[in-house]
């Protein structure tokens, strides 16, 4: 693809509920180790819906027009004077975040916590639905070829959960009960298969998320009921004969009804993640972590590693990410397959790139 030739439609949120789409100058390298991809199909995660419908993530607030998007796959088509390690024409998974790389957290191998991270659609940055994009080399996975650049664009969401079952530490024959059966939750309960979970148990609220949660990777499922949270664990324990609780519990959902009942669920001694960002401030079952002695953990976004695992898992057909593909739209409907995701109908939503063809 030439990049003179070609389209930088770039899908913009003015504010909320207000999207444009703009043709914007085509990015130069920054710097040797850059290189310009074109972009071929970029996922649309809950983050940018939200940023759509509010403007807003916590004190991540658009205050200038942004483009949207950060789940995405290109090809490369230009590469800076000290890149070795791609070539115009690479397919690649392109990791969205750039830490400073000098900060104690950059140094101390957590760069997914650098102060400065510069990270697509997350303002004052610009975001990946858009024509070209430059990204520092190696920030920039090449593909094996059995691996599409459709599933490509799901190797973002897969990191996230390649990042919160590392934290979970997952250990073959543990069980693991994940809290959330969306595109996150479902893929933490694959990733902690393919580490050797001999239990997963997805819990939602919705009975067809935990439907396809069954048949895609869980070994069982329950749904979550409107009572107290230590009744919803003492079923969940009952149904998956986890008698004493589970191993690991991962919350994928954010809500505050479901980590209530994490803290019931998981075993004496157990562990428990964090990944769903809800609201700031719950009400949290202090004591059962205490008398439990739970290890309990944060996990955010993705750090050493998790990228070229995410690919591996998808490459080795350990994770099966082609499944939760709803569907795939030219760009130029961008906002109608926002619209979809809102209403909860799809999985995981595809918008090609403005210069892919369908
Ligand atoms: N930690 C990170 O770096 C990171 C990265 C991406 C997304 N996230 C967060 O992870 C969460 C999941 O992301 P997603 O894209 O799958 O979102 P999603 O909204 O598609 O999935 C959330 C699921 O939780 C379910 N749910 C709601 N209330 C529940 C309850 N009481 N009990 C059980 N399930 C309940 C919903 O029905 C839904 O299926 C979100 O909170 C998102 O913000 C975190
Ligand atoms: O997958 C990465 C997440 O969507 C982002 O961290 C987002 O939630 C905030 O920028």
């Amino acid at each position: 693809m030439d990049p003179k030739s070609a389209s930088n439609l770039s899908f913009i949120l003015n504010k909320p509920h207000d999207v444009a789409f703009a043709d914007r100058p085509v990015p130069s390298l920054q710097g040797p180790h850059d290189v310009l991809v074109g972009v071929n199909y970029t996922g649309i995660c809950g983050s940018d819906v939200h940023y759509w419908e509010h403007g807003a993530i916590g004190h991540f607030v658009v205050k200038d027009p942004m483009v949207l998007g950060h789940e995405s796959a290109g090809t490369v088509v230009e590469v800076g004077s000290a890149v070795t390690t791609l070539s115009a024409g690479d397919r690649i998974a392109l990791e969205p975040g750039y830490p400073c790389r000098r900060c104690a957290p950059c140094l101390g191998g957590r760069y997914n916590l650098c102060p400065d991270m510069r990270f697509a659609a997350t303002p004052p940055y610009d975001g990946t639905l858009t024509g070209f994009w430059v990204a520092p080399a190696d920030f920039c996975y090449k593909l094996p070829d059995n691996v599409s650049l459709q599933e490509g664009a799901l190797i973002e969401p897969l990191a996230v959960a390649v990042h919160i079952v590392r934290q979970a530490a997952v250990t073959p024959g543990q069980s693991v009960v994940v809290m959330g059966a969306g595109p996150v939750g479902l893929l933490c309960a694959a990733v902690a298969r393919a580490f050797g979970a001999s239990k997963v148990v997805s819990v939602d609220i919705v009975e067809s998320k935990l439907a396809f949660a069954k048949s895609f990777c869980s070994t069982h499922i329950y749904t979550s009921q409107r009572i107290a949270a230590e009744d919803n664990a003492a079923n969940i324990k009952r149904e998956a004969d986890l008698e004493g609780g589970a191993d690991v519990v991962i919350d994928a959902s954010g809500a505050e009804p479901s980590i209530q009942t994490s803290l019931h669920v998981v075993r004496m001694g157990g562990t428990y993640v964090q990944g769903g960002m809800g609201k700031s401030d719950i009400t949290f079952p202090i004591m059962a972590m205490c008398l439990k002695e739970v290890t309990a953990k944060g996990s955010f976004r993705y750090g050493s590693g998790d990228y070229k695992l995410a690919i591996d898992l998808v490459a080795g057909g350990k994770v099966d990410v082609k499944r939760l593909i709803s569907g795939t739209v030219p760009f130029k409907e961008a906002e109608d397959a926002f619209k979809k995701v809102k209403e909860g109908e799809v999985i995981k939503m595809l918008i090609a790139g403005p210069n892919e063809k369908l």
